[in-house]
């Protein structure tokens, strides 16, 4: 669906050139809904920018359904960003346009008749659930309010693509949450194909499927939710997850497990119907070693249960191999460092 192709960005700046984008690859299916996580300054806004060539990558190429965006004419690539929708942090609205008239932007800029835009804007607002804003102004919104109508605005030409850069760091949590649910619909009843770019964990956890986290302008740990949910890679990553998870080992227990040097352990994540299995006393009735549960919570990763369960195994060598072989059979199973992270 979409295909980015060592996309490396250079900006000429008055102290020399410099690379916002270094070789950035990766595909996202149709279908999916589409993470891209990062700090601050790491390439997040460029790259979805680059990915309707509002922004012209230095090297590279973009390709949408097949189709190469490097060669094609100024009119052929505004026939494409026809079908690229795109959403904003601070909504980009018209500030001397109504409601309605904001959403019918893109359909008078398309040569639509009237009487059928006057229809299309009347069946988004319902969409968005703005029925009765459609005579207000931007400055008569909430945050929320807005992005709704930048929601319903984006949708107006039926896009099969969904771009949204920050669509949610403006928002409060629970209008937040409003938001990423209508994301959820547009995505399961029209199909669209969302790219989601954002700073916060908690956003990928509530609605991608996949992630690419991004650090000075390189993708340094792409895969499924879950994936970096439950084993992720590089200390930028780790962050992340760290942020929305909270289940790091107090240094109490840290310390105590420092004193001891005895056993391994084990972090075991149990994710949809494993979550329910009741690995621990089939365990302890299969084998003689000791299990000490040291931390364990159960949370939702997509909509799905995602248990994060860590353990002490306390026996043999041998027992604690035979353990933890019956353990990867059953859920992921990952050796937990002593030491404080
Ligand atoms: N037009 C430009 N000219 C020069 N440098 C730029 C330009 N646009 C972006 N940059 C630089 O490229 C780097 C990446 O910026 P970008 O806005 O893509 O990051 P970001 O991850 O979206 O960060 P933020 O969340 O703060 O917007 C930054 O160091 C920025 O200063």
């Amino acid at each position: 669906m979409i295909r980015v192709q060592n996309v490396t960005k250079v900006f000429e700046t008055k102290d020399g050139p410099f690379t916002a984008l270094k070789d950035v690859s990766f595909e996202v299916k149709k279908g999916e809904i589409y993470g891209v996580i990062g700090f601050s300054g790491a390439g997040k806004s460029t790259l979805v920018r680059c990915l309707n060539f509002l922004e012209k990558p230095s090297s590279g190429d973009i390709f949408i359904e097949g189709r190469s965006l490097k060669d094609q004419s100024a009119v052929d690539l505004r026939k494409e960003r026809h079908r690229i929708g795109m959403i904003f942090q601070h909504f980009n609205l018209f500030q001397s346009r109504t409601v309605a008239g904001n959403i019918a932007y893109p359909l008078k800029l398309a040569k639509w008749p009237k009487e059928k835009i006057s229809e299309r804007v009347k069946e988004l607002l319902a969409f968005v659930g703005l029925e009765d804003k459609a005579k207000h102004y931007p400055d008569e919104l909430s945050g929320g309010q807005k992005q709704r109508v930048g929601i319903a605005r984006a949708l107006a030409t039926s896009p099969s693509i969904l771009l949204c850069d920050e669509a949610t760091s403006a928002l409060d949590p629970q209008t937040t949450e409003s938001i990423l649910n209508l994301l959820k619909r547009i995505n399961a009843e029209y199909g669209i194909t969302i790219v989601m770019i954002t700073h916060e964990m908690g956003v990928i956890r509530e609605i991608c499927d996949k992630v690419a986290v991004m650090e000075n302008g390189k993708i340094v740990e792409e895969g499924s939710v879950f994936e970096i949910f439950s084993n992720p890679q590089t200390s930028t990553t780790k962050n992340f997850v760290k942020s929305v998870m909270n289940d790091q080992l107090p240094a109490s227990v840290l310390d105590k497990l420092n004193d001891s040097k005895e056993g391994r352990v084990c972090r075991l994540i149990f994710k949809g119907d494993s979550t329910g299995t009741p690995i621990l006393s089939e365990t302890a009735k299969k084998f003689n070693a000791h299990i000490n549960v040291l931390f364990g919570q159960i949370t939702e990763l997509q909509g799905k249960p995602f248990g994060n369960l860590i353990v002490q195994i306390i026996g043999s060598k041998k027992e604690t191999e035979e353990i933890l072989d019956y353990w990867k059979n059953r859920v992921f199973v990952s050796e937990v460092e002593k030491r404080a992270s």
